[in-house]
């Protein structure tokens, strides 16, 4: 008797202490001031049954009617801030930059030291500027650094022609044409040299991609962040986590020999990269001499380097295999991904196409390839890849940003240490200022003379897909300018015509699947070659 009063006393403690804390976290806790919070939320597992994770920015959208566009959501032991409009993601990542520009520490990113070592998984750190610096300079997407893109862009944009005129006009799914075509642009910078379509490492390399696709991007991976002891369990997010890195690690060991073998300096970033860890030393050194042997050096080795790295920074050859990584990971499916959507635009409004082909023939002709400095004169063209990155939105809620400070977003406060979610979907399909946002419309971003609208313009301000602040995408520039080179090649070349319109996938990206990024559901389409005139 004593024991069943005892154990009910301690459930009805615990149900108590459950209900006040319950409440207490609903309005206030760990200092959240009056951002509410979703309702029902469990004990352990926050609302994460509420949320399907394979669409959490459609869910995260809705909660926003009811709870308006700050709120908080709880999954696991994680609070989460997100942010679904202008006013409020403009005010934490441009007005509050620093404060917002952490990256939250996760199971997944912890593994392997993914977290210390790439750039897009570690936090705010005096690395992460180093590397970003780093990347950019080397990169860059600038004056003549331009010319080197269109340069570097050239032979892959041939071979995806050429492969697109294999068809004949016959059905083809265009998704492995553009995707070849685009990582090998990627490897292409990345090392200083394409890799062959048909040779292992490319398809390792692919295989990687894919692999890292459902473990990082798919939702349902992030179950590993809040019960990483699944991986005892040989949980399949985790087995294929370990099975891309492992092809990652081959691919670039393979990579690395040719680099130290290859007779002439590469102009690539992982190059720039490896230099660099000289200059770390350099900076750390006392004599300020420069150090004899790189991490790259053809005679030298890519082991960590000694102690004379600018500790803090800590940029080893592990450094530059994570950075590589992320590049190739984070500018292949994206931007492979918006080229696709393209297509899948051009098979659902002729009517864009048409007008496209009729610019493009216009002020370029089909003599020769556009070139960047063609950009200025197609203003219709920048306007359909402008409202494609606003009408896919395919990085959905960008990556998580990680508070570094006590803060605050429209004057309510925010926690250190707070999981912050940016809704680019939300903002990109709200009904409140996109007139009928599910439809595409390039016209949105051209004036009434058929010009674009200025970078100040509110469409424009309010159009995000490559974040904004000190996180902002460190590839915008080069995806907007791939995506022109590619878009503007394929509608000189082809008209594009559904294999079969009652069978194509729809264009609404509320029914696209969730992977690193948002994909439509495959499709195969007509290339037919235009004649030149
Ligand atoms: C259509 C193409 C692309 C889109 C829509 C896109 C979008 C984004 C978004 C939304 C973020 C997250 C920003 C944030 O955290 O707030 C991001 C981060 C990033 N992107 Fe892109 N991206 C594209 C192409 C590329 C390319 C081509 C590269 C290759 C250089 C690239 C490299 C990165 C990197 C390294 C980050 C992490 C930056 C950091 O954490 O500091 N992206 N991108």
């Amino acid at each position: 008797m004593v024991l069943v009063v005892y154990l009910l006393f301690t459930a009805l403690a615990l149900l108590a202490t459950y209900l006040v804390k319950a409440y207490l976290d609903r309005w206030t806790f760990r200092g959240f001031g009056s951002i509410p919070t979703v309702a029902v939320r469990l004990p352990y597992v926050g609302n994460a049954l509420h949320i399907d994770m394979t669409k959490c920015h459609r869910v995260l959208s809705d909660f926003a009617r009811t709870y308006g566009p700050v709120f908080r959501i709880r999954l696991y032991k994680e609070e989460i801030l997100v942010l679904n409009d202008y006013k409020s993601i403009h005010d934490a990542l441009i007005m509050k930059g620093a404060d917002f520009a952490g990256r939250p520490p996760m199971y997944r990113t912890k593994h392997a030291e993914r977290n210390i070592h790439s750039i897009v998984w570690q936090t705010y750190t005096d690395k992460l500027l180093f590397l970003r610096k780093t990347v950019l300079r080397s990169m860059r997407m600038y004056g003549s650094g331009l010319e080197k893109l269109e340069e570097k862009c050239r032979p892959d944009i041939h071979e995806m022609m050429e492969r697109f005129s294999a068809t004949g006009g016959e059905p083809a799914d265009p998704w492995d044409i553009i995707y070849d075509a685009v990582c090998n642009v990627m490897l292409c910078l990345t090392l200083g040299s394409r890799v062959d379509y048909d040779s292992i490492n490319f398809q390792r390399i692919k295989d990687m991609n894919s692999l890292f696709n459902d473990t990082f991007g798919s939702g349902r991976a992030r179950r590993l962040d809040h019960i990483p002891f699944l991986r005892i369990f040989r949980d399949d997010c985790y087995c294929r986590m370990q099975e891309a890195l492992k092809l990652r690690d081959a691919f670039w060991e393979a990579e690395l020999e040719k680099l130290k073998k290859s007779e002439e300096d590469r102009d690539c970033v992982v190059q720039h990269l490896f230099d660099s860890l000289g200059d770390v030393r350099t900076m750390k050194s006392q004599n300020g001499s420069r150090p004899t042997t790189s991490g790259i050096s053809k005679t030298g080795t890519t082991e960590a380097p000694g102690r004379d790295v600018q500790p803090e920074l800590n940029v080893t050859p592990t450094t530059v295999k994570e950075v590589f990584t992320n590049l190739i990971l984070a500018g292949t499916d994206t931007t492979a991904t918006a080229l696709t959507c393209f297509l899948l635009v051009l098979l659902h409004y002729p009517d864009v196409q048409d007008r496209l082909w009729q610019e493009i023939n216009t002020v370029v002709g089909v003599n020769h390839l556009t070139s960047l400095a063609d950009r200025e004169a197609l203003p219709y063209v920048e306007a359909t890849l402008l409202e494609l990155l606003r009408f896919i939105s395919h990085v959905p809620l960008a990556v998580p940003h990680y508070t570094t400070c006590d803060t605050s977003v429209l004057g309510k406060s925010v926690p250190a240490n707070t999981t912050v979610y940016i809704n680019l979907w939300a903002l990109h399909h709200d009904e409140t200022f996109w007139n009928d946002p599910w439809r595409f419309d390039p016209t949105r971003f051209l004036d009434g003379h058929g010009k674009l609208v200025p970078p100040s313009h509110e469409n424009r301000r309010r159009l995000l897909p490559f974040g904004a602040g000190r996180r902002v995408c460190l590839g915008e520039t080069l995806a907007k300018n791939r995506l022109f080179l590619f878009a503007t090649a394929l509608i000189q070349h082809f008209h594009f015509q559904a294999e079969n319109p009652d069978q194509l996938p729809e264009v609404d990206p509320r029914t696209y699947e969730m992977g690193l990024v948002l994909h439509p559901k495959r499709f195969k389409l007509r290339a037919i070659r235009r004649q030149k005139s």
